[in-house]
């Protein structure tokens, strides 16, 4: 995986279901095609490949995971600024009342 010129994020992309396409379609070298051979071992029934992607790679679920945080943390940077306003205001209000 480290080894890949293409890097194990593409890999870890296509875990759990047919390649093939994906491979084909970067247009690998022929001593890309090479290579494979030594990595061979064995064939699948294809019968029991899923037609969709069954499993996510821990590493991936994890990605996912951050970015659903940066989400939350640019949603916070926008709200905390506009809540501290608006309690300047209410404070203000409240005080000028008294
Ligand atoms: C055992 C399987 C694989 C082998 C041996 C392999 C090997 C290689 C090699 C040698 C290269 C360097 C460029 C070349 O010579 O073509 C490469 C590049 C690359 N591979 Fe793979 N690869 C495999 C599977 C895959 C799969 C399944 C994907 C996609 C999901 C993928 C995506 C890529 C990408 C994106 C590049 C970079 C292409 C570029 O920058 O031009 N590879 N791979």
């Amino acid at each position: 995986m480290e080894e890949h010129p293409g890097g194990d994020e593409v890999l870890l992309a296509v875990t759990g279901k047919d390649a093939t396409s994906d491979f084909e379609d970067i247009g690998h070298s022929e001593s890309a095609k090479e290579m494979m051979e030594k990595y061979h071992i064995g064939e699948i029934d294809a019968s029991t490949i899923p037609a969709k992607r069954t499993f996510v790679p821990p590493q991936q679920a994890a990605q996912v995971q951050a970015k659903d945080n940066d989400l939350l943390i640019k949603i916070l940077q926008f709200l905390v600024p506009i809540l501290i306003l608006g309690l300047a205001f209410g404070i203000r209000h409240y005080a000028k009342s008294m």
